[in-house]
């Protein structure tokens, strides 16, 4: 049986996410929070002992968790799952400890809880290797992306994703918590996650993209997102114009989601779209597919459809292997944990796992910012770097209001 805590003595108020999270970076603990796209509640998990493997795991017979996985997991960082020895709800206020849950560490957490509860939280965590952090410019990310059309054109691939890093200085009042609180409210369709793992690093993002959700109905879901362009001035999607360029580079996103259900011979999905859709500061092309588990006899759907999408064309290419190996060769950087997947597992919600989009990478004193552009024959090398910097927009929003 599962132990719920509340705090000790008369006024069991529970515990704030102030304390949680000011607890775990005090214990030097594994901890995950989130809140679903359109949900109030903040989640946290926190782990007393990660987990790292190079295989995606089975989402169906995990245990309850947070997973955190890279664009390539045979890279220099692995899929890294946090078994929930603690969970907390920012509803309820209260902790529910796992039954297998290291009972000195967990001893040892709550007393920290209770210290916790005036301190800010200061320290988080920052990778142990910084190589990979070296700032790309216009004019090399440009010339990859020039080349990457002239690749496309003479038919080697169809679309790459190409991405690149920003850096930008830590404002010096910059908290963890309150810059997780401005995401909250700045980007209410979002799925907003604040990962922080010791010897991996700490993460903040804002991601617009599902990549797999198996939900407490059984109703699998996941999306095609492409194409992108700035949100018109009176803030709604009704005057929405795409182009040919960005109608086809989403028409790629969703081929390919369609012949992931056609190697697994699936075909009771529901799909609609694409419809465009609003993500912080911009606009998207989206299709929605969806599957009724109770319906179809597919129990490892989620799974099965996690190690197909696995980098989908949103985040590397068509097809997969050539736009991979040119990612690889051409991007200049390590993209680490972006572009990679995030989100909570077989919580009481079910598992809802995101693309990590619209991300930043806190150092000690800098924020490591992510975006990317899908590349296809059509593009112009000027517009994919304006479309990086608008998306670079989403996290410097957050630092901007610091
Ligand atoms: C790769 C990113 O976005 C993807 C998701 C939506 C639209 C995209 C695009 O228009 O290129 C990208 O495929 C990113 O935000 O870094």
């Amino acid at each position: 049986m599962e132990q719920a805590a509340g705090i000790a003595g008369e006024s069991m108020q529970g515990y704030t996410l102030e304390q949680v999270v000011s607890g775990a970076l005090s214990q030097q603990q594994a901890l995950a929070v989130w809140r679903l796209p359109l949900q109030t509640e903040v989640q946290a998990c926190i782990s007393f002992a990660p987990q790292t493997t190079s295989a995606i795991p089975e989402l169906e017979t995990s245990p309850t968790g947070f997973l955190f996985c890279p664009f390539v997991t045979d890279g220099a960082e692995g899929n890294i799952f946090l078994k929930a020895d603690i969970r907390y709800s920012s509803l309820t206020k209260q902790l529910t400890i796992d039954p297998d849950a290291p009972a000195t560490q967990v001893n040892l957490f709550t007393e920290a809880l209770a210290q916790a509860e005036n301190e800010k939280p200061g320290i988080w965590p920052i990778p142990a290797n910084r190589a990979h952090h070296s700032n790309r410019n216009q004019e090399t990310f440009t010339a990859a992306v020039s080349l990457a059309v002239d690749s496309i054109r003479a038919e080697s691939m169809e679309k790459v994703v190409l991405s690149r890093i920003s850096t930008s200085a830590l404002p010096t009042d910059f908290s963890l918590l309150k810059a997780f609180g401005k995401m909250l409210v700045a980007y209410p369709n979002a799925f907003v996650s604040l990962v922080a793992i010791p010897g991996v690093g700490t993460w903040l993002g804002a991601s617009p993209e599902i990549l797999v959700s198996v939900d407490q109905h059984e109703v699998f879901k996941t999306v095609a997102l492409a194409g992108t362009q700035p949100l018109c001035e009176d803030g709604s999607t009704a005057n929405a114009i795409w182009r040919q360029k960005e109608i086809e580079e989403q028409g790629m996103v969703e081929r390919y989601v369609l012949s992931c259900f056609k190697k697994l011979r699936l075909r009771e999905y529901s799909e609609v779209g694409p419809r465009t859709v609003i993500a912080g500061n911009l606009m998207h092309l989206r299709t929605d597919f969806k599957v009724d588990l109770k319906e179809v006899d597919f129990p490892t759907l989620g799974t099965d459809m996690l190690r197909l999408l696995h980098p989908t064309s949103a985040v590397c290419g068509l097809p997969k292997e050539p736009a991979l190996r040119f990612i690889l060769d051409h991007e200049g950087y390590d993209r680490s944990y972006y572009s990679g997947f995030l989100g909570p597992v077989n919580s009481e919600v079910g598992t809802h796992l995101f693309v990590n989009l619209r991300c930043m990478q806190l150092l000690s004193d800098q924020a490591v910012l992510y975006a990317g552009a899908g590349i296809t024959g059509e593009s112009s090398a000027d517009k994919e770097w304006q479309e990086t910097q608008h998306k670079l927009q989403t996290m410097l929003r957050i630092l901007s209001e610091f």
